[in-house]
């Protein structure tokens, strides 16, 4: 869907990325992960151009995005960023109309997409003519995905979306991002700097470090299988994620699909043990059994790593 071959970016002499080669694969939620000034925003910049490359090539489904008029790209492309940037005097229907209203699509269209995407995101209706001032930080940054999603873009861009928010709001909305993910399919890239909202939402995983790729690939082979001792190191420091998961049990959060396969994890077990078991068996779900043997369920690796807001 989106290339990067070969791809340097330089400000004012000093590099910013150097020599990217990456793959953001059609229908896949993608991460940039990585320190401070790693070089992440600048590459998501790239894609819709509003960083230009000096060289190398970078490429969106097959054509070179230098070849597509730039309107045309950012249309096809929706972006949402930490900073929300909502329109403070337009509520909250008009805002995330804004790029349908450009497109003059029809009055009842864009009521009909306002509600669906205020569902959606689980935005009650009754806010549909609210200010941005008045609602919470949560509730802005579901009206920037709603306003990033409105014409329906090939692909969303989201730069630090979650970055000024608790918590628990914080957490929530990674647990919707991941389940409109599954319900859209659309092509995602999201820059972090957060290494637990990294592993929880990645079906791709690129780590960045001074303008380079230092690994990329699911997050089961970055944490199993690092490159190096600053992989190692990185994901060393989401211990916390890893203690978390000994508080809740496999059958918690195990889906209800029954499959085959050996080994299987027990309902009771805790999640940290789960982990233990993935890491050992290098594999992304087990099937899972109840207290008398039977099969009840499978526990995906990728579900280990979403926590409830609760
Ligand atoms: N417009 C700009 N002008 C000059 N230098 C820039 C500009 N944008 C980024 N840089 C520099 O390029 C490097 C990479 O910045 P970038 O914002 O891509 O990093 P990042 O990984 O997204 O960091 P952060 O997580 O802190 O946002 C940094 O050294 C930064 O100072």
């Amino acid at each position: 869907m989106i290339e990067f071959h070969d791809v340097s970016k330089t400000f004012a002499g000093e590099p910013a990325v150097s020599n990217l080669d990456l793959t953001f694969a059609e229908g896949a939620f993608s991460v940039l992960v990585g320190t401070s000034g790693s070089g992440k925003s600048t590459t998501l910049k790239m894609i819709n151009r509003l960083v230009e490359h000096d060289s190398g090539l970078i490429r969106f489904a097959g054509q070179e995005i230098r070849s597509l008029p730039v309107l045309e790209l950012r249309r096809r492309m929706g972006y949402a960023i930490q900073s929300i940037g909502l329109f403070p005097h337009w509520t909250v229907a008009r805002n995330i109309a804004t790029v349908p209203q450009l497109q003059k699509w029809s009055r009842q269209k864009i009521d009909d997409r306002v509600d669906e995407l205020m569902a959606l995101l689980g935005l009650e209706p009754g806010l549909r003519e609210r200010f941005p001032h008045q609602l919470s930080g949560g509730q802005q940054q579901r009206v920037g995905v709603a306003r990033a999603l409105a014409a329906n873009p090939e692909v969303l861009l989201m730069d630090e979306p979650f970055g000024a928010l608790d918590p628990v709001t914080r957490s929530a909305l990674q647990l919707e991002m991941t389940r409109i993910h599954r319900i859209l399919g659309r092509t995602i890239v999201l820059v972090t700097h957060d290494i637990d909202e990294a592993l929880r939402l990645a079906d791709h995983l690129v780590l960045m470090d001074s303008g380079r790729v230092v690994q990329q690939g699911t997050p089961l082979e970055l944490l199993t299988r690092p490159a190096n001792s600053f992989v190692r190191e990185f994901f060393g420091r989401s211990e916390l994620g890893v203690r978390l998961l000994s508080l809740r049990t496999v059958g918690e959060s195990m889906r209800p699909d029954i499959t085959p396969g050996e080994s299987p994890l027990r309902a009771s077990m805790s999640l940290r043990d789960a982990l233990s078991a993935f890491v050992s068996q290098g594999c992304e779900s087990l099937p899972v059994v109840d207290e008398e043997e039977r099969a009840c369920g499978t526990l995906y690796f990728r579900d280990l790593l979403i926590r409830e807001a609760t």
